[in-house]
């Protein structure tokens, strides 16, 4: 049976009244890795620090595969944890470091050199044991602490904003890099982190997390293109949020009906539309069809790899983008229809 992390219906009440978590449940399943994903203060780092047993539940309970672990003390978990405020230890080299996790596990002395090295290879760093850990730089530190994470052999990898101190571009390598590596040793992981687009390279599902609440459970594709709620739609990724109107079946947009738009059960009058950029279809205004909103080209920029473009109209701002192959080289100031494919028009209820 496969041995999942059960979370079910944890809250947690800090003293003051905070009330971080509000009967969150997930399952987090053997071999994948989750991440927890939502703005500062959500409660994400309070429900790792839960599963690692650094935080008591108010209540509600989590369970590794049948076994209740809410009373386990931390070490008894066998979890592997990198979290930020868990730092290397300065005065030891780097394969002190990981050796000092290896003789916690039980690893015998003799055999320690040869687990250093093999555990250095494994995060692409061979040869570096006897460096001082004062003479890495950001990533190979955190590397470094993954390995001696990874050294305990850790039934569940947690991992609080791992790479959060690391510059844009080493991030984007170090995230690929440990995808491959959690791929490829199928270690269960929970990785936190506020930004979408490490969960997106990384996770095989997020958690969305708003207020101590989940608001959606999905693969990062399904999030993308079927948020479940107005917060998901505008957190990930960029969208356009139009408030509109819903009237016999159509959605009504600045006076242009959108029909087949698919409505959520429980709205009403006022609903609002999201639209990512990319799939807003423009085109002259003098060949607009009929469900595309008429607005002006207010700024164009092109940067390369895409072109994006941004559209007023009243009290409307929209943004549209595209390849520069497929962009109709509009102008500032001109007139255009910005069409609203109704398979991409996710709607909600409310003005948000
Ligand atoms: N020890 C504490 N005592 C009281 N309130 C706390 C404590 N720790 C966290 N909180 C509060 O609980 C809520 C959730 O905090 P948490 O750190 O879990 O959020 P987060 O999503 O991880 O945020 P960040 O991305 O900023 O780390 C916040 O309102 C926070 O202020």
């Amino acid at each position: 049976m496969a041995i999942d992390l059960r979370i079910e219906d944890v809250e947690k009440l800090y003293p003051g009244g905070v009330r971080a978590l509000d009967k969150v449940s997930l399952t987090v399943p053997e071999g994948a890795l989750v991440c927890f994903l939502g703005p500062s203060g959500c409660g994400k780092t309070t429900l790792l620090r839960i599963v690692a047993g650094l935080e008591q539940a108010s209540g509600g309970r989590v369970l590794h595969g049948t076994r209740d672990i809410s009373q386990l003390p931390t070490h008894e978990r066998g979890f592997g944890m990198v979290f930020q405020s868990l730092a290397l230890f300065p005065h030891l080299s780097v394969g002190g470091n990981i050796a000092y996790a290896l003789r916690l596990a039980g690893v015998d002395r003799g055999r320690r050199d040869e687990k250093v090295a093999q555990l250095l290879d494994l995060i692409q760093l061979p040869g570096i044991a006897d460096r001082p850990v004062a003479k890495l730089s950001g990533g190979q530190r955190q590397r470094v602490a993954i390995a001696r994470a990874l050294a305990q052999e850790p039934r569940l990898l947690l991992l609080d904003e791992p790479m959060s101190a690391l510059d844009a571009k080493l991030r984007e390598s170090l995230q690929v890099e440990l995808r491959l590596l959690q791929k490829r040793l199928k270690i269960t992981t929970i990785l936190v982190t506020h930004d979408q687009r490490e969960a997106m390279t990384m996770a095989d599902l997020i958690v969305v997390m708003n207020k101590g609440a989940i608001e959606q459970i999905d693969t990062p594709s399904r999030i993308y293109a079927e948020p479940a709620s107005l917060f998901v739609a505008d957190f990930i990724g960029q969208t356009n949020l139009i408030k509109a109107e819903a009237r016999d079946g159509a959605v009504i947009v600045e006076g242009a009906a959108i029909p087949g738009v698919a409505l959520p059960a429980n709205a009403g009058r006022d609903v609002t539309v999201s639209i990512r950029p990319e799939s807003l279809r423009l085109h002259a205004a003098t060949a607009a069809p009929a469900n595309a909103i008429r607005l002006n080209v207010a700024f164009v920029r092109n940067v390369g790899s895409q072109v994006e473009v941004h559209l007023n109209g009243g009290d409307l701002h929209l943004v549209g983008s595209c390849s520069p192959r497929e962009w109709p080289g509009f102008s500032e100031g001109d007139a255009v229809a910005a069409e609203l494919p109704p398979a991409a028009c996710r709607v909600f209820a409310g003005h948000g």
